[in-house]
Parts: C-alpha cells; sequence; structure tokens
C-alpha cells in the first residue's frame, strides 16, 4: 500500500502560479491602496511599517486627528484660498501618513521594521522613523525633494544609518476590479 507521507512531491511540477505579487510589491501595493482613504484632494499618501518576520505592524494615512472634523477642517493651504486667517492651513492639523502607521503600530517595538511610503517622508516624521528604530525606507515620490524639510530628512537618515530608496517595483500594475475578481470567482467554480 502507498504510504501517502513517503510520497515524492519533486517528482511532478507543483503548479505554483508565477506571476503572483512578490513581497515588496505587496507592501507597497497596501501603501498606495491605504492612501485612497485620505480626504486630502491634492497628495494622498499611504505608509505601511513590516517587521523582520515579513508581517505588517502598521499601516496609515494622512489626515486630521481624531475628533477633528474631516468636514470642518480646512483641507486646503492659506496659499490656495484668499483669507488672512492663517489658520486656514490643513498642515497646522493633518497628521501625516508615516506618523499614523507609526501611532497605529500594533507592537511594542519598530526596531529594525522597514516603512514603504508613496511620498518621501518630510523632517518631522523622519525624526519618528529615527526614534523608532525604522531601519529602511522605500518610497515612490520625492515631489518635494527641493524643499528644506524633506532635505533636513534625508540629513537626518544619514546621520541615522537609514537606508532610503526609491522604490523599484517588479510588477509595474496590476488592476483591482471588484466585479471582475466575483467573475473568476464564478469561472473557477465552475471548472
Ligand atoms: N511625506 C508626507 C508628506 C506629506 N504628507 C501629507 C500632508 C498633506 O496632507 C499632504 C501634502 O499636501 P500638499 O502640500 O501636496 O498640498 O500630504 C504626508 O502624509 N506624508
Amino acid at each position: 500500500m502507498a504510504d501517502a507521507r513517503k510520497t515524492n512531491f519533486k517528482a511532478l511540477k507543483n503548479c505554483k502560479r508565477v506571476d503572483y505579487l512578490q513581497l515588496d510589491d505587496y507592501f507597497m501595493a497596501v501603501a498606495i491602496v491605504t492612501a485612497q482613504r485620505s480626504k486630502d484632494p491634492s497628495t494622498q499618501v499611504g505608509a505601511v511599517i513590516v517587521n523582520e518576520e515579513n508581517r505588517s505592524v502598521g499601516v496609515g494615512y494622512n489626515g486630521f486627528p481624531q475628533n477633528c472634523s474631516d468636514d470642518i477642517f480646512p483641507w486646503h493651504k492659506i496659499t490656495d484660498v484668499e483669507s488672512d486667517d492663517p489658520l486656514q492651513d490643513k498642515r497646522l492639523f493633518v497628521v501625516h501618513a508615516e506618523a499614523n502607521a507609526i501611532l497605529n503600530s500594533n507592537c511594542k517595538s519598530l526596531k529594525n521594521t522597514r516603512m514603504y511610503t508613496t511620498l518621501f517622508p518630510c523632517n518631522e516624521c523622519t525624526k519618528l522613523i529615527l526614534q523608532t528604530g525604522i531601519s529602511q525606507v522605500y518610497y515612490i515620490s520625492d515631489k518635494y525633494a527641493e524643499k528644506p524639510e524633506f532635505q533636513a530628512s534625508k540629513i537626518m537618515l544619514d546621520a541615522g544609518g537609514i537606508v532610503y530608496k526609491k522604490y523599484e517595483p517588479i510588477m509595474n500594475e496590476f488592476t483591482i476590479n471588484i466585479d471582475q475578481t466575483q467573475m473568476n470567482w464564478k469561472k473557477n467554480s465552475c471548472m
């Protein structure tokens, strides 16, 4: 009688999918999807923190603090509106995606974790990155590279020996389509 435990799995091809999403692309994709939760009309940012065991331990997007209503607080900058009230500026109130990912983390220590963020971190978030022991930062855009806040970030990241790299995807594009997903499930269940 054949002993199932002695089956030689190597003798046959195991039919594993080859076009699956690689781990780093997956985490950056989570950051991109998370950014879609932001109510900011000009820039939506998402960030994910991942530990050494490849578990995501924190996610965040840019938004106002708890109890500061998205419908009441300003989503513009003072320079975008005709107002002489300096409080009419989102920058005074928004919590950045990276800070939210850190604050939302579900573990005691972020030492040696890596962060995937859709936008390069500002100086304030970089201070938190250094203080929490995050050791790698992957980003998609560095659109504010010329601003002193973002240059200060690089000075601090360099001083802290933190690896930061523009993200190079393996799979640059894939589609999220809920109707299509449902159709695929139906198709597969008939096979
Ligand atoms: N690394 C960053 C940089 C910016 N943010 C947030 C802050 C604002 O909500 C928005 C930037 O708005 P803009 O100046 O482009 O009108 O993005 C962030 O979460 N993380």
